[in-house]
């Protein structure tokens, strides 16, 4: 039987610390590098990245919108990337934020966790917002295939209080999210484990997660935490922002790490430089 991402993303929290390097290729991060934007140096940056961060972190999480720039060819790369990864056995989260009505859903689950997937990741970001359930094919695709997904539960950026705070039916939409995840972690949860269902809830988010009292804790669920460095998000924020719930939590960091490059050894060492600081 195929080990549940949770349990794989536990193991590797454990073994490197908790940190998930983003690979984003922001135009002025390649012409930082001194490489040109296009095609090529896309592929150089990102396979720097690959080389730098495989076997050295828990989880790398490339952001598919700077590979679609590109078409096909920046998604030709994206699946390399993913792939050699993969390979190293580094713990790949894609960043690409799907959510559709349940019968699209599904399509989106079998292209990125499913068994035939041609570029699977390991887990999947994907928005709630058209309702907890319309989610329902990627968790059971993902739990087939000891694959997750990171639900957006409380955003990093500021905008997103104005949806996610929203009170609807007596409790807030942060917090029904939470409810569906705590749900479909319970298996995990009664094992002692954690849950393949994790959450989105940025690094930045200050006293939300108490204030609207969502109970992690219970829910068994990892916490992707976007927002450290660039976004203003410490390691020392995530102890007010989560609080017991810290050990459950992989922060993740794109522009401080990469703006080290492009010297892959470089690159490696501030990730592990930042990984072993994160270490709650
Ligand atoms: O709430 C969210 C969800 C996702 N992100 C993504 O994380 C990285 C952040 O990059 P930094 O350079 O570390 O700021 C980026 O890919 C976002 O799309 C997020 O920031 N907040």
């Amino acid at each position: 039987m195929t080990t549940p991402f949770g349990t794989r993303l536990r193991r590797a929290m454990d073994q490197h610390g908790p940190l998930c390097v983003g690979i984003d290729p922001h135009r002025a991060l390649v012409e930082a590098w001194g490489l040109p934007y296009d095609v090529s140096g896309l592929e150089r940056f990102a396979l720097t990245c690959v080389e730098a961060f495989a076997g050295r972190v828990a989880a790398a999480k490339p952001q598919s919108a700077f590979f679609e720039v590109f078409g096909s060819r920046g998604v030709a790369v994206l699946e390399r990337v993913l792939a050699e990864l993969h390979e190293a056995g580094t713990l790949t989260i894609l960043d690409a934020k799907r959510g559709d009505i349940g019968s699209t859903m599904a399509g989106y689950a079998a292209a990125y966790l499913g068994s035939e997937a041609v570029s699977p990741a390991d887990a999947l970001t994907v928005s709630p917002f058209l309702g907890y359930g319309s989610l329902r094919p990627a968790v059971d695709v993902a739990a087939q295939n000891g694959r997750g997904l990171f639900v957006l539960a409380l955003t990093s950026n500021p905008e997103g209080a104005s949806v996610q705070h929203a009170v609807a039916g007596g409790r807030s939409v942060a917090a029904s999210v939470v409810e569906g995840a705590t749900v479909d972690n319970s298996l995990a949860r009664e094992r002692g484990e954690l849950g393949s269902i994790g959450l989105v809830i940025g690094a930045t988010v200050g006293d939300a997660v108490a204030r609207l009292g969502l109970d992690l804790v219970t829910a068994a669920t990892p916490v992707l935490a976007p927002g450290l460095g660039a976004q203003g998000g410490t390691a020392a924020a995530l102890e007010e922002v989560f609080g017991a719930a810290r050990p459950q939590v992989l922060a993740s960091s794109s522009r401080e790490v990469l703006q080290t490059g492009p010297d892959a050894t470089r690159l490696g060492d501030a990730a592990r430089r930042v990984a072993e600081e994160l270490r709650p």
